[in-house]
């Protein structure tokens, strides 16, 4: 079998007329003939060729406003046909259908229509319905007709038709095929999450249409790719390909900053984890005030702020050895600075996460959840001590339980204001977490006297509020819940503690 087949008629359907001029053109060059519909048929003739309204073909015009145009067995057939089946032919012979070599589609703007915010009504008609089938049908047919399946491919077909001389092989015709099926699935899970947004159909799509090999996968024997649009949330200023490992701390740093709205903050991170995480009048201050707190963990850190880095802060984040960091910009003399070390991963941070649900893949399937969006605020507390908090106090333990939210389960964050002090991250039992916070805040010459602890979950036993007091810590924020509650609430009680109870478990598995 020849592979290589000479275009000699397209049928060009499509949505966004833009950019197909050059197309336009080259058609013509090859003397190929032209069918297409209302106003692609217009844009066309516009551009100077000869184009075949798809109404001559079928003998019907466009009905029920345009929601059947080409839906008719003298297009379908002339696309479906094998070119080299006895009967096919004998078929398109006695009823006169053309064929049709080459296909192109833009369909219909679904997901930019369910985006803009309009109508149900208009929503619904924005499902293309006979675009997606000339899609199927033409990538079905892939060993005779070539498809073209979305705006995003003119500049290839371009390439192809110039360097086959208006031939298509069938290597390019099997991959526009697989183009094709990608773009309809797609299209067609979009639809059915926008139908399905209860829930009610008990299926999983999730569809992704753009993706990037990462350096390796957790480990270099493993390999990683990210599916999604990375470029559309970052721009990568400097540095080596990021690997699995970066996406994972850069997920979690870019979720623990989004906590600080408004106030300039920085942040340091190992393993998903902060170890240093303060609020500042400027990102150095921020930033030195966040390093102090652990100064061997932050060495190769995923650093994140919210605010310029200006040269003042580069000159100080210069002198640490980090993997990545992540600002919304940086000034010249900042980019300056910090680009002398090449392999220094810098990232300008574009747009936050608005996704509202999480996915991870476990044992054979996929396990989803709503993200954790909800923030705990002066107005959830509820103080459960006769010792009751001031402003300033308040503040401060929004400030530690919003970085036990960000915290890997078991934790305990100890915290004054605007600066985390220690945590314990990850561990089996709460007062382990305790007692890591403890040990590692006076490993950095903290005084914990009129610190306070934040838990991310309620404390079964008061054993933490009694170790916790017998360091000098008198306020504690944790979401309560025990049935054993009462008893650090009364220990509390007998120490002349604060403690606020915020109604809000915070795990993070
Ligand atoms: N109904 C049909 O038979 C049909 N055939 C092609 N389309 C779509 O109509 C659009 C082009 O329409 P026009 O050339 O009239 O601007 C394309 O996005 C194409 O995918 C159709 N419209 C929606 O289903």
């Amino acid at each position: 079998m020849s592979s290589r087949i000479k275009i000699k008629s397209a049928l060009i359907s499509v949505y966004y007329k833009n950019n197909l001029e050059s197309i336009i053109q080259l058609l013509k060059d090859h003397d190929v003939e032209i069918y297409s519909t209302g106003g692609t048929q217009k844009f066309i003739e516009d551009q100077g060729a000869t184009v075949i309204p798809v109404e001559d073909v079928t003998g019907y015009p466009s009905i029920l406003g345009g929601r059947v145009k080409t839906l008719h067995p003298k297009v379908f057939g002339g696309i479906l046909s094998r070119r080299e089946h006895q009967q096919d032919l004998s078929d398109t012979q006695q009823y006169e259908i053309p064929a049709i070599d080459l296909v192109i589609v833009d369909l219909y703007p679904f997901e930019e229509t369910v985006l803009s915010g309009a109508s149900e009504s208009d929503i619904i008609e924005k499902i293309d319905i006979g675009g997606i089938s000339l899609i199927r049908a033409a990538a079905k047919n892939f060993k005779d007709v070539t498809i073209i399946s979305s705006k995003d491919q003119y500049e290839s077909l371009e390439s192809i038709l110039k360097e086959k001389d208006g031939c298509t092989d069938l290597e390019d015709r099997k991959l526009l095929a697989a183009q094709a099926f990608d773009v309809s699935s797609h299209y067609d899970s979009l639809i059915f999450n926008y139908f399905n947004q209860e829930g009610a159909v008990e299926s999983f799509k999730y569809s992704e249409q753009q993706q990037q090999v990462l350096r390796y996968g957790e480990n270099p024997h493993q390999q990683g790719v990210f599916h999604g649009d990375l470029q559309g949330m970052f721009d990568q200023l400097n540095g080596k390909a990021l690997s699995y490992n970066n996406l994972v701390d850069i997920d979690a740093a870019v979720c623990l900053m989004a906590e600080f709205d408004g106030e300039i903050a920085f942040a340091i991170l190992k393993h998903t984890n902060a170890c240093g995480v303060a609020t500042g009048a400027n990102v150095k201050e921020a930033y030195l005030k966040a390093f102090a707190a652990d100064t061997v963990s932050a060495f190769g850190g995923v650093l994140v702020t919210n605010a310029e880095v200006d040269e003042a802060a580069a000159e100080e984040l210069n002198k640490l050895f980090f993997e990545v960091l992540i600002a919304p910009s940086y000034s010249e003399q900042a980019l300056q600075i910090l680009k002398s070390k090449k392999n220094r991963i810098l990232l300008v941070q574009k747009i936050g996460i608005d996704a509202k649900k999480q996915f991870k893949s476990l044992l054979n399937g996929v396990i989803e959840q709503d993200r954790d969006l909800k923030t705990d605020s002066i107005e959830d507390f509820k103080v459960v001590t006769d010792r009751v908090t001031n402003a300033e106090e308040n503040e401060t333990l929004v400030f530690a339980s919003k970085i036990a939210k960000h915290t890997k389960s078991n934790t305990i964050v100890l915290a004054k204001k605007g600066q985390l002090l220690s945590s314990g991250v990850g561990q089996t039992s709460r007062v382990d977490a305790l007692k890591q916070a403890i040990e590692k805040a006076k490993h950095f010459g903290f005084e914990l006297q009129g610190a306070v602890m934040a838990s991310d979950a309620f404390f079964p036993f008061p054993d933490c509020v009694e170790i916790a007091q017998k360091e000098g810590i008198e306020i504690v924020i944790q979401p309560g819940g025990s049935i054993k509650d009462q008893a650090s609430i009364d220990y509390c009680k007998a120490h002349n503690m604060s403690m606020v109870f915020t109604g809000t478990r915070h795990f993070k598995h």
